[in-house]
């Protein structure tokens, strides 16, 4: 089958820096649908603040045109199996943490020497689990059979639990979410988009923040995105495991144990005697996976940015070297207003 008009534009573009000359711009228009690109001139549209000129709100959520082709081709074709294991986030909220500690806890029996060789020391995690979004952004029903690796595909997306494919919440598979203290994500959300967009204009820290206090962000408002899932969690704790960030950089190995419980695999009494849960800690860890050559100078393949961008800092409270005490008492009410009544905490 001959590739399709922008199918040949992305190949050309494959090591080419997306964010210069409008690329990004090109590739968007020349991937929309004619039913999306009308479906975009009747829906609510925003200045976007992060790599996208334009958010646009679709079933009360905020998304970039791409996006919101690749969420309608998802929602029209995307077929969940029961043993599918789909990983959630906002974005910025440690995906590329829990990619690489699901990938090595499911995959543990094939690379049961991982100083020897493990794919995680020459992949980046979004490579070995790849975003849902971005299978479906280019292709309308792409192949999945890669994903196969074993009898679990791994998976992630960003979209929320309202949006979700019918597949998926029909399906047993199950769903870990994982969430992170909103100041922080705002933050980690702030220096990715300035490492995108290199040279070019930023806008500023105070309006991207009021857009962001307004719930204009990919993949958002970032409270009804979490608040969706949590509640999924309450009413079907064994379908949707749901994590904090702050809480499993406190307790890594707690938080390795219980993955591993609901994903099907507890670790047995000989793993832990041998220690495989603080190897699988040590091999997703941000300074071992910061530090490999392919995460250091790799590139994400099509969009042309390095890999190094979804590694900066990996801690908790940098929003406090950021935000002013005014923006953090900002954040902090709108989250406990938003949280209000759901048992849900920061
Ligand atoms: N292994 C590991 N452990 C702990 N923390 C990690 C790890 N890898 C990445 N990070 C930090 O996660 C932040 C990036 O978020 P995401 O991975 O969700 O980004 S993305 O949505 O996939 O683009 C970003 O947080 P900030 O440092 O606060 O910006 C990364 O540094």
């Amino acid at each position: 089958m001959d590739p399709t008009p922008s199918q040949t534009l992305l190949h050309a573009l494959k090591d080419a820096d997306l964010m210069k000359d409008n690329l990004l711009e090109q590739v968007i228009q020349n991937n929309l649908t004619e039913e999306v690109k009308n479906l975009l001139s009747s829906l609510p549209k925003e200045s976007g603040w992060m790599i996208s000129d334009h958010l646009y709100q679709y079933q009360n959520f905020w998304y970039p045109a791409i996006h919101l082709q690749a969420l309608l081709n998802i929602q029209r074709n995307f077929q969940a199996l029961d043993t599918d294991l789909v990983l959630v986030t906002n974005p910025k909220c440690g995906t590329t943490w829990l990619k690489a500690l699901c990938f090595a806890i499911v995959n543990r029996f094939h690379f049961d020497n991982p100083k020897q060789y493990h794919p995680l020391l020459t992949n980046n995690p979004h490579i070995l689990v790849p975003f849902l979004e971005n299978l479906y952004m280019i292709d309308q029903n792409p192949d999945l059979s890669c994903l196969s690796f074993n009898a679990t595909r791994l998976l992630s997306t960003h979209i929320p639990h309202a949006s979700l494919p019918d597949s998926i919440k029909d399906s047993k598979c199950k769903l870990v979410y994982l969430c992170r203290d909103p100041k922080d994500t705002f933050i980690s959300f702030w220096h990715f988009n300035n490492k995108l967009r290199k040279d070019m204009e930023h806008g500023s820290l105070e309006e991207a923040f009021e857009k962001f206090c307004e719930g204009v962000v990919e993949f958002g408002p970032f409270w009804d995105n979490v608040l969706g899932y949590w509640k999924m969690s309450l009413e079907s704790p064994e379908r949707v495991l749901f994590l904090k960030y702050e809480e499993m950089k406190k307790e890594p190995k707690t938080h390795l144990m219980k993955l591993a419980v609901f994903l099907g695999s507890p670790f047995s009494a000989e793993e832990e005697k041998d220690g495989v849960p603080e190897e699988i800690l040590n091999l997703c860890s941000f300074d071992n996976l910061s530090n490999l050559e392919v995460n250091k100078t790799g590139k994400m393949p099509m969009a042309g940015f390095e890999f190094s961008v979804f590694f900066r800092r990996g801690e908790v409270g940098d929003h406090v070297n950021h935000l002013t005490p005014e923006m953090i008492e900002r954040l902090d009410k709108i989250t406990e207003q938003k949280f209000l009544d759901s048992g849900l905490k920061f």
